[in-house]
């Protein structure tokens, strides 16, 4: 039997109506058995959402913003189908439900749950918009709700994968359909075990990608971006950028643990733990080879800039007159594990710790707060964190020009800074 292939479509390849017929193009050269396409929100959309959730926390008005984003879908459609196809009530359809749930009340206890319910609104929309338009192109697909396949834990927001139940529910309802057709999917969602909405972590579509692959033994995982591939940095930001053609899986998750963005930092080790080879390809050029990551890589260490922005520099100074102990280190990580923060970089000092942290609401206040009574904190927001592996020393102080450097850490092959543009 051919193993199952997974396709995972971004929501930069499917944020207008160009981008979706050339999802279909890419789809149609390559339509067989065995085949599981993830999609995640159009273009922009869980941005969308989470601003409406902000505003309804707030208790502000957000119609204009609901009314903009059903508008969008519908512009969508309007150039994918022909008037009066099923696709325009479906899409009616979720926006009534999702206003249904916006009614719902809300408050900062409730937050990550009510969050979940809302957010996953952006893939449904998509991908019954795209399953219909392969459908419509003669490419039939079979829809299938991600959450009745993806369990987690209720750890809303963040939740974490039960890998034996959605094995198992893999290999029960998933694969005997592939066997008849292929299956069109979401990203980022999953279900708990009372049958709640779960979210993965923002970007979380790829990993989706990666669970399903490995709960499926498939054969690879490629997913779709409007980049050549993995390149040896974001060529949004930097000039002169080189494509890596291959790398092995221990260099592709050093690169996403310091946020180069491009692949979703938890992708990467079941795919390796499986074995399964992961693509990173150009959707703008489907036919070039782009990247794989796989395990017999062998790729020569090239310098590497990842850049992490929206970051938080927080200062904690023992106020007791006694040095940095493990006991300081040890209250520190508690209350980041309670918040679940993740440490981005760390430094010690005689009577201080500072770590560098992302941004995220909520959480900083509530990190200050629990730790006010063992420390004096001072904090910095707004800072960009520069990760450069295998630097090249010669141009490394162009990285630096024009910026104030708050922390900076190096070992043998990798150079870390905190910085702020002057
Ligand atoms: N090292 C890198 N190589 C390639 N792209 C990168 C890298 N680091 C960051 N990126 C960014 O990742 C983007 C693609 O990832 P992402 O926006 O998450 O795609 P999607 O949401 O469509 O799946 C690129 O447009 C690029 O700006
Ligand atoms: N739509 C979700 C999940 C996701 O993975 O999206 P993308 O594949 O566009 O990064 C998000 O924006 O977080």
């Amino acid at each position: 039997m051919t193993k199952t292939l997974v396709y995972k479509f971004g929501g930069a390849s499917v944020k207008d109506a160009p981008a979706v017929k050339n999802l279909a193009e890419i789809i149609r050269n390559r339509l067989r058995n065995n085949f599981v396409i993830v999609v995640s929100a159009m273009g922009k959309s869980t941005n969308q959402l989470e601003a409406i959730l902000s505003l309804k926390l707030a208790n502000q008005d957000f119609s204009q913003n609901s009314t903009i984003l059903k508008g969008f879908h519908l512009a969508i459609c309007s150039e994918l189908f022909p008037e009066g196809h099923v696709i325009f009530p479906k899409v009616e359809n979720y926006f009534i439900q999702l206003q249904h749930e916006l009614n719902q009340p809300i408050s900062k206890e409730n937050y990550d749950e009510y969050y979940d319910r809302i957010i996953g609104f952006g893939e449904l929309l998509s991908s019954r918009i795209v399953m219909e338009y392969l459908c419509l192109q003669n490419l039939l697909v079979l829809w299938q709700d991600a959450r009745e396949l993806i369990c987690t834990d209720s750890d809303f927001r963040f939740a974490r994968v039960d890998w034996g139940k959605t094995r198992k529910k893999c290999q029960a309802q998933l694969k005997p359909k592939l066997e008849q057709f292929p299956v069109l999917t979401q990203g980022f969602i999953g279900s708990d075990s009372k049958g709640r909405p779960t979210t993965l972590g923002r970007e979380g579509s790829d990993f989706t990608a990666a669970i399903l692959a490995a709960s499926l033994d498939a054969g690879s995982v490629t997913i779709w971006k409007d980049v050549p591939g993995v390149l040896n940095a974001d060529p949004k930001i930097f000039n002169d950028t080189t494509l890596f053609a291959e790398l092995d899986y221990q260099q592709a998750a050093q690169m996403t643990f310091y946020g180069a963005s491009v692949i979703h930092p938890k992708t990467i080790k079941p795919l390796a733990n499986a074995g399964i080879p992961l693509f990173v390809k150009s959707f703008l050029h489907p036919d070039e080879a782009g990247t794989k990551i796989h395990s017999q890589a062998k790729a020569d260490p090239l310098p590497t800039i990842i850049l992490k922005k929206d970051q938080i520099l927080v200062s904690l100074k023992v106020t007791d007159f006694t040095f940095i102990e493990e006991k300081h280190i040890h209250r520190v990580y508690e209350q980041l594990q309670a918040l679940k923060l993740r440490v981005n970089m760390l430094q010690t000092s005689a009577i201080s710790i500072s770590i560098v942290i992302d941004s995220q609401l909520f959480k900083l206040e509530q990190l200050l707060s629990a730790l006010k009574k063992d420390f004096e904190i001072r904090y910095n927001e707004g800072l960009e964190l520069l990760t450069v592996l295998y630097p090249d020393m010669a141009s490394f102080p162009q990285l630096l020009e024009g910026y104030q450097v708050y922390l900076e850490q190096s070992t043998r092959h990798t150079v870390q800074i905190v910085r702020r543009i002057n």
